[in-house]
């Protein structure tokens, strides 16, 4: 007799998904190496940045004092005594009306406090010996750059679980990371089930289909920070795919199968489930595409059914796979980022459950639009190439008219959201 299923609202799948979250482990890296990894520590800084008053200017150091009365009608006149460029430092200690010719980047000469850009001084020789003048004053500090402005030693500069952009492997650098402590990517084993699957380079024969949903996946996979470890595809027997799944199981951090979750005579995951003995969470979301995805805990590792049908797999993966491989990855905001838009088109469908529309999001006069990325079932694969985005329409409504304001899930987002949106 057929299974009854009893659906479970999104949020509630999430959250019962996310009790189980697995440890994340860290690893350390070369610098070279981290660009695009997760931080799997807070970055403290090691040392004020500059750790030297300097020059941001090319110029004379002098001693403020000496200019105070420096004007249009009145010229001071300064002995430049030294002449440094970035790296170097000055031996003498500044006197009255003395200047060291300094650079951008050097250290400030004992007793200076000021720097007078070259644009702003007359510089000449007499008697063989540099000089220059100024015809204005300068205060203490001015164009110096100081001890610390950028960073004072001990300060947290960045939160673990950020994914390391240019600016932090520059500041990485500043502060001396030779090897880097990133979040260790997650093994993901990938199965794609259905004996109608062939492989990309077959031709096509009546009803068999090409696999796409493990390229698909794994490039999910790859984009939320997970390694993947494809698996291969497996035909809808049972024997087969059951002892395939419980030895990849041993292999990987977190297993994901395509296919075979529903209620046909050769959708076998349920079966091996439970002969696996494995806790399921739900194995029906109030939501579509995406409604038979199954998620289920084996001795704490996290198997998930997604489903056969392409979109329904994708929109699986994102909501649910997504942020246990993103907390793996140290991160505070593991969901997809959800921000509002206004919708571009007529979305007429109603909605018994939750919809989760792929959709491409863009920014038109400062505000963020959002369009269907093609057609909206779950069988299709095409709409998926154009969608940044999810735009979720609330289960129990009649359809959305243009200009309504909806809610969106960004998937090129690096931010994220906390739980729940
Ligand atoms: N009587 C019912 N039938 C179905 C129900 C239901 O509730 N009652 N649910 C439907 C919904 S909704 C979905 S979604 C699908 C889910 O099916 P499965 O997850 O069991 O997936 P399969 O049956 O194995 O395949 C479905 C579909 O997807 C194609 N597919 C499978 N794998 C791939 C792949 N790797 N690459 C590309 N395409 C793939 C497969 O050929 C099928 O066409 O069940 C409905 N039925
Ligand atoms: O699970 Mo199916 O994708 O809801 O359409
Ligand atoms: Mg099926």
């Amino acid at each position: 007799m057929l299974e009854r299923r009893k659906p479970i609202q999104v949020g509630e799948a999430v959250q019962r998904i996310m009790e189980h979250q697995l440890p994340g482990a860290t690893e350390l890296v070369s610098i070279n190496e981290s660009f695009g990894r997760f931080l799997s520590e807070d970055i403290i800084a090691t040392s004020d940045v500059p750790h030297f008053d300097r020059a941001p200017y090319d110029g004379f150091a002098v001693r403020s004092v000496d200019t105070s009365v420096a004007s249009q009608s009145n010229p001071v006149e300064f002995e430049v005594v030294d002449h440094i460029g970035a790296g170097a430092v000055s031996t003498k200690v500044v006197g009255q009306n003395q200047a060291v010719r300094i650079m951008t980047g050097a250290m400030m000469p004992e007793g200076t406090d000021a720097v007078v850009m070259f644009e702003v001084a007359q510089d000449y020789q007499k008697d063989g010996k540099p000089f220059m003048s100024i015809k204005r004053s300068f205060k203490k500090g001015d164009n110096v750059s100081f001890t610390g402005e950028d960073a004072k030693q001990g300060e947290i500069l960045v939160n673990k679980g950020t994914l390391i952009n240019p600016g932090i492997q520059a500041m990485l650098a500043t502060f001396g990371y030779k090897r880097v402590p990133v979040a260790k990517k997650p093994l993901v084993g990938l199965f794609a089930t259905g004996t109608e699957l062939l492989e990309v380079e077959e031709e096509l024969v009546p009803g068999k289909i090409r696999n796409s949903n493990s390229h698909m996946i794994a490039a999910q996979i790859e984009r939320a920070g997970g390694i993947v470890h494809y698996l291969g595809k497996l035909p809808d027997e049972f024997n087969t795919c059951f002892e395939a799944v419980k030895n990849a199981l041993n292999e990987v951090d977190v297993l994901i199968t395509t296919g075979g979750v529903s209620v046909g005579d050769f959708d076998y995951l349920p079966a091996i489930y439970e002969k696996l003995g494995a806790e399921v969470f739900f194995n029906k979301v109030a939501m579509r595409p995406g409604s038979v995805t199954t998620v289920a805990n084996n001795n704490g590792k996290i198997l998930f059914g997604l489903s056969g049908n392409p979109s329904a797999c994708y929109v699986g993966f994102e909501l649910f796979a997504r942020p246990i491989i993103r907390r793996m990855l140290f991160s505070e905001k593991p969901h997809l980022r959800r921000e509002k838009a206004v919708l571009e088109v007529d979305f007429l469908k109603a909605n018994p459950f939750t919809r989760f529309v792929r959709s491409s999001v863009f920014i038109e006069d400062g505000r963020l639009k959002v369009a269907p990325s093609g057609l909206d079932k779950s069988n299709i694969i095409m709409s998926l190439s154009g969608a940044n985005s999810l735009t979720i329409l609330p289960g129990g409504t009649r359809g959305f008219t243009a200009g309504s304001e909806v809610a969106v899930l960004l998937l090129e987002d690096q931010t994220g959201s906390e739980w729940p949106w």
